[in-house]
């Protein structure tokens, strides 16, 4: 069990309801009818960035895939803006639910510009106010998706995510093969248009010191169970903690369960 009492005395249980656009009551969820996330509650407010840590197989995707729809909760229940989240992953999707999944989701023949076109037809914003976003996907944007670099397909799985003009992402491990300078770059404006836009963000990411450094809140899962959860800052500043829930070093899962 986490001893930061300052922050959250039940690390599996979060009351603060008030706002949240994203709310997950005690879901658990798993494949094939096996958990892989139990009793995991979470709020995630406008504007807000929740980063979600844990080490492989922790259940971050899973937990992302039962967000949008994708995979049925075995019990509990993920609320999203006002409704209940169910199977039906492009409805979901149309009220502002979106995944950028960590296999980017970019088809990888067509131009930049015909992956932004393509995403626009979802609805939201102009396609010049995302090259005012991220100049250098405009300087690329007669370029096949598919000779870009990782980094920037990357921006271009993120900008494709934000001309929809979600109310709710869900960013499965933006810098998966990234050079550290290059998340350095893109974290930051994930922050700024958050703020901008008041969107509320799920955040899996490796880069723990990355991700706490831009998000306001955080949950370490271990083996499918909320391991510690927090402030951003408060765990900023408890990064043995931190490392100690990742490990699983904190509790067994089910004494923290
Ligand atoms: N399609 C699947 N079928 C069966 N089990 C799965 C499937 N996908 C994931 N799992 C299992 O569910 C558990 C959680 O996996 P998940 O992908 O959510 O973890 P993760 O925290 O995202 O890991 P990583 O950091 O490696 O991406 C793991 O035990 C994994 O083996």
């Amino acid at each position: 069990m986490s001893d930061m009492s300052d922050t959250t005395t039940d690390p599996t249980t979060d009351t603060t309801t008030g706002g949240a656009v994203l709310t997950f009551d005690q879901v658990t969820v798993g494949h094939g009818g096996v958990p892989a996330v139990r009793d995991f509650s979470a709020n995630v407010a406008p504007g807000e960035i929740l980063a979600l840590l844990g080490p492989n197989g922790a259940g971050k995707t899973t937990t992302l895939l039962a967000a949008v729809g994708a995979l049925p909760v075995m019990s509990g229940a993920i609320t999203a803006l006002g409704a209940s989240i169910d199977g039906r992953v492009e409805r979901n999707a149309r009220r502002g639910v979106t995944l950028v999944p960590d296999n980017r989701g970019l088809f990888h023949r067509l131009s930049v510009t015909d992956n932004l076109r393509l995403a626009k037809r979802k609805g939201g914003g102009s396609i010049d106010s995302v090259y005012e976003n991220f100049p250098k996907l405009r300087s690329l944007r007669g370029r096949r998706c598919g000779n870009l670099s990782g980094g920037e397909q990357q921006m271009l799985a993120l900008a494709k995510a934000l001309l929809t003009k979600p109310s709710v992402l869900l960013i499965d491990e933006l810098s998966l093969g990234l050079s550290p300078i290059a998340v350095q770059d893109l974290l930051p404006r994930l922050r700024a248009i958050a703020d901008d836009q008041k969107m509320a963000v799920i955040l899996v990411e490796q880069h723990i010191d990355l991700a706490l450094g831009i998000a306001d809140s955080a949950i370490v899962l271990h083996h499918g169970r909320v391991a510690l959860r927090g402030s951003a800052r408060e765990l900023r500043e408890r990064r043995d903690t931190v490392e100690a829930a990742y490990f699983g070093r904190l509790g067994e899962p089910d004494n923290v369960g």
